[in-house]
This record gives C-alpha cells, structure tokens and sequence, in this order.
C-alpha cells in the first residue's frame, strides 16, 4: 500500500506545526506572502523549520518571489522544498530549482484543463493541482476553493502530483477515491479562523487521508 503524504500548509506558529508533526504529517508548509493571513517572516519561519528537525519536510511557499528575498529565504531557513504558488514560469521554475538545488514544485490553478502540467514537466519536481481563484482575488491560494475532482479521475500525470483546494477532514476521502491521488495539501480546512489552524481538525484531516 502506498504511503499517503501529508502536507498540512500555512503554518505560523509551534502549536500549529506540533499538531502537524503529532498527526503524522510528511510535509509542513511555511508561507512567504505578505497579502495571506498565514504569512510568516524569514526570522519566523527560521525558528519554526529548527523546530520541525527532520522530522517532516519543510516547504517554503512563495509567490513570484522576488529573486533577492527566494536567496536569504532559502540561506535563513532549513528548507527542504520551494512551492511556486505565483505565475512562476517554467523557465523560472526551472532557473530557481537548479540555483537553489532544492526540491522544486509549481502550483497549477486549474478550472477546466491540466494541461498546464506538461509545461513544467522538466522544470519542477512537482505539480500541485489547486483550484483558480477568480482573476480579482487576492490570494494566489489558501482560499478553500475546490477543483473539479472528476478531471483528474484516471488520468496520466506528466510528473508527480499533489492533489490541493478545498480539502478538509470530511471531503478528503472522497476527493482521494476520485482522484487516486497519493499526497493532500491543505490549508484553510484545517483552520478554526483565517489563518488560525486548528489542532483537533488537522488531526481528523491527517487520519481521514490516510484511512482512505
Ligand atoms: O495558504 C495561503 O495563504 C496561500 C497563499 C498564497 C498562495 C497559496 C496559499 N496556500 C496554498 O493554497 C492551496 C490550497 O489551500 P486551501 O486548502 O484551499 O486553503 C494549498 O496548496 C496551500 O498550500
């Protein structure tokens, strides 16, 4: 049986990453954007991946980082994956994966096509399907919005994937039986308020997930 992977994203605060760790997740997630609720600071973010200590990987989330702050992102704080969550392109992707030798994903609003996906199939490790917000919405992501599950039921993926937007404990299951995906990613379903997560829901998401 196949290991479920577990990211539980927009993580601010030690709480909010050892109800994470206890629930088992493989991947916590660290947001660098001043416009979301979960946005944490180099020095932040620093302090909190000390904390996780191998014991899951730690994911900077960024959005069209600026090239300056990416580097002392990635020289501050012990990352073991970058999350392009912008409008990043492949030969960007591609650019900061090899400048930064870090595990590279890229985040793909999709509504009605995945072919998005084919384009970063050499540049990024990762694709992470999320759903797309409207074009006047803030956030780029982390906005409880679900994508069509049925477009990704028996489809061949150009590169590894990460099923996101709209998760919670109580659709999670569902969205895995569609999609066979393999690896979850959530943010605003673990929370009690925006930005607030929750330690009682990120541990039914965790167990939800993986008894699917
Ligand atoms: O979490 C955020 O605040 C965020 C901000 C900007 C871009 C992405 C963000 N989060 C990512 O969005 C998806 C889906 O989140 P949700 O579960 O629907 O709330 C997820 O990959 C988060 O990592």
């Amino acid at each position: 049986m196949t290991k479920m992977a577990i990211k539980i994203c927009g993580l601010s605060d030690r709480a909010g990453v050892d109800a994470a760790l206890a629930a088992g997740a493989t991947h916590v997630g660290l947001v660098f954007f001043p416009k979301s609720p979960r946005n944490v600071s180099v020095e932040q973010a620093a302090a909190l991946a000390a904390h996780v200590a191998g014991r899951a990987k730690v994911v900077g989330l960024f959005v069209n980082p600026a090239g300056d702050f990416l580097t002392h992102a990635c020289n501050v704080v012990a990352l073991d994956v970058i999350q392009l969550h912008g409008t990043e392109s492949n030969k960007q992707a591609e650019q900061i994966r090899s400048r930064h030798g870090l595990e590279t994903w890229k985040a793909i609003g999709i509504r009605e096509s995945l072919n998005q996906a084919n384009i970063y199939a050499r540049a990024v490790d990762r694709v992470l399907y999320d759903a797309k917000p409207p074009e006047d919405h803030d956030l780029r992501g982390g906005t409880g919005l679900r994508i069509d599950w049925s477009l990704l039921a028996g489809r061949r993926h150009p590169l590894p994937w990460i099923l996101a937007g709209g998760l919670d404990a109580t659709n999670v299951a569902e969205a895995i039986r569609i999609t066979g995906a393999d690896f979850v990613d959530v943010s605003s379903g673990v929370e009690s308020g925006r930005g607030i997560k929750d330690a009682a829901k990120i541990a039914q998401f965790c167990r939800a997930a993986r008894e699917s």
